[in-house]
């Protein structure tokens, strides 16, 4: 699903983000990305994404090859990946409904198997009583919930989340945690980059840490593995 090989990414100040990463992540797994504050997990995120290129190495997502590709070719990458935020990132002028439905519009989905699945994906989450909510009416973790039901409306291969329980307290982390692992459960991938070391630990799922860029542990039942 995702293959790096050899792959480092020197951004333009000279500054080494990710040095000699090798890993490999296959269809269903639930991987976290740990480490220090400025390890380089954001930078790994934003290459799977092809935000950033990397500076040498080979890098497959999903049977594309990312560094060759064509800058037309990208949206069909993207179309296979969900993307969720520490800070949700939801459009403020629309509902809930609009929100989730934009991204199928986006891919130009036939009306009425978009309110199917709208309403589908806001069932998963939990959230079908509130399609006509504006995201300012929603708490934090409702607001998640939406960013989530977003990123799975187009049924994505691979879920990234980049510390998506970083705003939120225990109880509504380990709400938005369920809502991953019943996605996972139904097969699609998740790479999740975060600090939360309650989730990681009584989760036990693949972690991978990485520390001034380079991997430094991956784990099939991992731990946390710091003390923040
Ligand atoms: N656009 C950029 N230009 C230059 N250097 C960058 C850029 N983005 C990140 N870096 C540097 O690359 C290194 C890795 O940063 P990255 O954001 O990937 O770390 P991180 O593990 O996600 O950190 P955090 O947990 O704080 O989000 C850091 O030294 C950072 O300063």
């Amino acid at each position: 699903m995702i293959y790096m090989s050899e792959v480092s990414k020197v951004y333009s100040n000279g500054s080494v983000a990710l040095a000699d990463i090798t890993v490999d992540i296959q269809k269903g797994e639930f991987v976290f990305i740990v480490g220090p504050s400025g390890a380089g997990k954001s930078t790994f995120i934003k290459l799977i994404l092809r935000e950033e290129l990397p500076t040498s190495g080979r890098l497959v997502v999903n049977g594309r090859n990312v560094v060759e590709m064509l800058s037309k070719d990208v949206p069909y990458l993207r179309r296979g990946l969900g993307i969720v935020f520490q800070d949700y990132r939801l459009l403020p002028n629309k509902t809930v409904y609009d929100n989730v439905a934009f991204a199928m519009q986006v891919v130009e989905a036939p009306h009425r198997e978009m309110q199917k699945r709208v309403h589908n994906v806001l069932d998963l989450v939990g959230l079908r009583h509130k399609v006509r909510t504006y995201p300012s009416e929603l708490s934090g973790g409702e607001q998640q919930r939406v960013a989530i039901a977003r990123a799975i409306v187009n049924n994505p291969v691979i879920v990234i989340a980049d510390e998506p329980t970083g705003n939120l307290d225990p109880d509504t982390s380990w709400e938005i945690m369920k809502v991953f692992d019943t996605v996972n459960k139904a097969g699609t991938t998740i790479i999740m980059a975060t600090h939360d070391k309650t989730v990681v630990d009584a989760l036990r799922k693949r972690v991978i840490a990485i520390e001034n860029g380079r991997i430094v542990r991956d784990q099939v039942k991992g731990v946390y593995g710091y003390e923040d």
